[in-house]
């Protein structure tokens, strides 16, 4: 093992909402102890401290953690290296059906990774995810889905896609033919709270990721999330690959588009092979508690009032809702028609595939009947507070063209609002209980 200090930048990661801001503790304490015989006193005890430190600290190296990443983790130790946990990657990564892939899945903790990585090992794939499990929401629901993928023999490796000798490390450890990249800082309007972590990850993550591919010989083919969101202020629908989109509504959706620039790059320069999937508002079993859907169910479940939000003059906020099945059999159809990428050790040898998908519903549905589903599935009466759209980067409209999807690998939804529902409804009552006592 060992220990690496300069591979991760200084911006700070998703930290999750219930982040400490300490920087004010340190200033309120910095000018107090002007005399002299405070100095000596408190210099006794800073060395006393730093004599306990290298006696307390553990002598195991932390390889994927630098001294901010640290702070950030409340000092939790972490580790990667060593034989025992490269012959944990390479089983995970072991192939079972002829002609079958080796996929790193980033993000495979979230909701759209763990899906797509148990569909990936139940046909024969070779899975090795990886995810920070950060806290931008209920850690707690990462751990339980990662149980669920290992107790199908997928590990998700414990770091964060800007350490790049981490996934060096992977790399040389399994030559992974895809990358199915979804790790992401998500959401909306969390964007106007913490815009660096989108910077963080939808942007530097990114690019670490796309640079330790271009080295890795061979490169692998890439597969990654983009958003519907890139469409912004675009009135014409439904919303299609060739659409402009260069008027994004939220930060969030200016990374997803700045992401989808970079990807062409990376494919221009260094023959990278490179799927952009644009999502459009997924939901299903194992979703994510910071959507509309998922917190709607808890809050309808608890009697609080929910939120629903209307354009002006009364007009319909809609969403084209997109149930997790669908989305995953988008995924496995982009990977399986990714072409190898054409370059090796950072030099291109010829064009590769470059290519951007909606995978949406074709089915935009208003989020008043959303809740009217909810509330039928749910038999209880949701308190409605009707609400002007907030400026937050919320647009009024989501409406997916999936012919090109369906064109290439014959992409086609299957599941309406209405079903995809009833089984997220049976999902989230058999994890939380119908007692509302979740709290996430
Ligand atoms: O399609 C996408 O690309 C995006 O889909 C979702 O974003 P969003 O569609 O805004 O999903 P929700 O946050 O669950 O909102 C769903 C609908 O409910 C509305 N809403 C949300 C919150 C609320 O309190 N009330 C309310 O009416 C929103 O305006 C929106 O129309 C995801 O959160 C993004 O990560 C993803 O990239």
């Amino acid at each position: 093992m060992k220990l690496s200090s300069s591979h991760m930048d200084n911006i700070p990661s998703t930290p999750g909402k219930f982040k400490m801001e300490k920087s004010s503790y340190i200033h309120r304490f910095r000018w107090h102890y002007s005399s002299l015989a405070k100095l000596t006193f408190w210099s006794f005890v800073f060395m006393g401290l730093i004599v306990v430190f290298f006696f307390k600290s553990p002598p195991t190296s932390t390889p994927n953690s630098t001294s901010s990443d640290l702070s950030r983790r409340s000092l939790k130790t972490q580790s990667w290296g060593g034989p025992g946990w490269e012959k944990r990657v390479k089983s995970s990564a072991k192939i079972r059906s002829q002609n079958g892939f080796s996929v790193l899945v980033t993000g495979a903790a979230g909701f759209v990774g763990t899906h797509v990585s148990a569909a990936l090992k139940r046909r024969g794939d070779g899975v090795v995810g990886l995810d920070n499990f950060n806290h931008y929401y209920d850690p707690s629901l990462k751990r339980a889905r990662q149980d669920l993928l290992e107790r199908s023999g997928i590990y998700i490796v414990e770091g964060d896609i800007n350490d790049a000798v981490l996934l060096k490390k992977l790399f040389e450890v399994v030559p992974f033919t895809h990358v199915m990249h979804l790790a992401a800082q998500a959401g909306v309007r969390y964007a106007m709270e913490n815009p660096k972590s989108y910077v963080h990850s939808n942007i530097a993550g990114l690019v670490n990721i796309l640079e330790v591919c271009k080295n890795a010989n061979p490169q692998p083919a890439i597969v990654w999330a983009s958003s519907s969101s890139v469409y912004g202020l675009n009135t014409k629908i439904p919303f299609s690959e060739k659409d402009r989109t260069d008027q994004p509504a939220s930060l969030y959706a200016a990374t997803k588009k700045a992401g989808e620039e970079i990807a062409h790059t990376y494919n221009h320069i260094y023959g990278l092979s490179l799927t952009g999937l644009r999502f459009f508002t997924v939901y299903g079993p194992w979703g994510r508690p910071d959507m509309a859907y998922f917190f709607f169910t808890r809050d309808i479940l608890k009697g609080k009032s929910i939120q629903i939000f209307e354009g002006a003059n009364h007009g319909t906020v809609a969403r084209d809702f997109t149930y997790i099945d669908d989305i995953v059999k988008g995924c496995l159809g982009a990977l399986d028609t990714a072409e190898k990428s054409t370059g090796s050790g950072g030099k291109k040898k010829g064009n590769a595939q470059l290519r951007v998908f909606n995978l949406g519903n074709t089915s935009p549905v208003p989020v008043s009947d959303l809740v009217s589903i909810l509330e039928r599935l749910l038999k209880v009466k949701a308190k409605r507070s009707v609400v002007k759209l907030p400026r937050n980067g919320d647009v009024q409209f989501t409406h997916a063209n999936i012919s090109f999807a369906q064109r290439e690998f014959g992409y086609k939804p299957t599941t309406d609002l209405q079903t995809g529902l009833k089984k997220f409804v049976r999902w989230y009552l058999s994890y939380y209980g119908s007692e509302k006592k979740s709290d996430h």
